[in-house]
């Protein structure tokens, strides 16, 4: 099996801040044993910013995005330097892969990610990923990892995604409340509108809490791969398929990567106003969206942006790579695209979004 291995801040940090070294070995020991069974392994590891922060004498997770991407920094290093030297004792060569959401989403970069995976895998590295924190800005950033693992287990083809955190399980409350209880299967179509999620867990330097542990079980079960989400402590017990946790099964069949990644890892720069028609063409017929079918446009985006495409009521119903500046489209709207390659060029008669550069919402 190909299995990506998503690990937390707060399963790999100590009650101070720092990396654990007793905690990364636990999970390396597992990971190796993963591996002499005969298993592919990716590592996304969180833990950079957390890591950094001792060395810059800082307490806590600063909250200003340039001192969290400063302590990432200093503290990437370090914590892939703990990784090599813990799995290079299994015999296990280590790889760091930093990915940006821009990265991923763009058709040739995306290719650019799955190479280098698939090369990775074959020379039998282990791959360890986290975010570009360094580089990442706001509007790119994904800011918690359990959705990244989600796409990046779909990108490599993963047969199986485990989420580790500080919690066994997903709780059908607040696991502190002894009232709380363990849901062990969530099979395809299950409601979770029961289920009360809070926060982030008390050490302070995880980012997500279990919403987006959900979110990340839904992208990756959606798209045909089952996940276990379980506590960093019972990682041997995971990955040697004994039952702990939670798990959720497959829901949904695989999808073209690059378009998984477009619809929950990007942030929309504009948006394009559909008329009636061009909704039903676009989420019915799957067709690509041309200019006559086009109303409006909010936003400055340019060409090869990610935009969402609008009802004419303003509420989404796709997104996709636009292939026009904002600044373009007005002259554009509601022709076709016979009278625009005759009025302004052969270059105009482009799609506004094409057909393979669009994921329905
Ligand atoms: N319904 C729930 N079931 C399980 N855990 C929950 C639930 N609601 C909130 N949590 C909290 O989510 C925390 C895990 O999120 P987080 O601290 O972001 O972890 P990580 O660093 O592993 O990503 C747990 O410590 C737990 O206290
Ligand atoms: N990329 C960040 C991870 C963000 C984060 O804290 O995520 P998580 O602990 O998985 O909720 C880091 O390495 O510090």
């Amino acid at each position: 099996m190909r299995i990506v291995v998503k690990v937390g801040s707060s399963s790999l940090t100590t009650a101070a801040g720092g990396i654990d070294p007793v905690r990364v070995a636990r999970l390396t020991d597992a990971l190796a044993g993963a591996r002499s069974a005969g298993h592919e392994v990716v590592l996304v590891s969180s833990g950079a910013i957390a890591a950094g922060l001792a060395p810059l004498g800082l307490k806590r997770r600063p909250r200003a995005l340039s001192a969290q991407q400063a302590a990432a920094s200093v503290g990437q290093g370090l914590l892939v330097h703990r990784y090599t030297e813990e799995l290079a004792r299994h015999g296990l060569v280590t790889g760091q892969v930093l990915l940006t959401v821009d990265d991923v989403t763009r058709r040739s970069h995306y290719r650019n990610a799955y190479q280098t995976f698939a090369k990775l895998l074959e020379l039998g590295v282990l791959p360890i990923v986290n975010e570009n924190d360094t580089v990442a800005t706001t509007e790119i950033r994904f800011g918690d990892n359990d959705r990244l693992a989600a796409l990046v287990a779909h990108l490599v083809h993963a047969d199986l995604l485990v989420l580790l955190s500080d919690v066994d399980g997903l709780y059908d409350g607040d696991p502190a409340d002894p009232g709380s209880s363990l849901i062990p299967e969530v099979a395809a179509g299950d409601d979770l509108a029961h289920v009360r999620i809070g926060k982030a867990g008390t050490a302070g330097v995880g980012t997500g809490g279990m919403q987006t542990k959900l979110e990340a079980a839904r992208i990756a079960t959606g798209a045909g791969i089952p996940v276990l989400l379980t506590a960093a402590d019972l990682v041997a017990e995971a990955l040697t398929g004994a039952r702990v946790g939670t798990r959720f099964h497959a829901t949904g069949k695989r999808r073209p990567t690059r378009l998984l990644w477009l619809a929950h890892a990007t942030e929309p720069r504009g948006q394009v106003v559909l008329d009636a028609g061009a909704v039903r063409a676009v989420t019915e017929r799957r067709a690509s969206l041309l200019a006559a079918g086009v109303v409006g446009v909010h936003g400055s985006f340019v060409a090869g942006d990610p935009v969402d495409l609008v009802d004419p009521d303003g509420r989404p119903v796709a997104r996709g790579l636009v292939n026009f500046d904002a600044e373009e489209i007005p002259a554009l709207l509601g022709r076709s695209s016979h009278e625009l390659k005759r009025e302004l060029g052969a270059a105009y008669e482009r799609e506004v979004v094409h057909r393979d550069d669009l994921v329905v919402l």
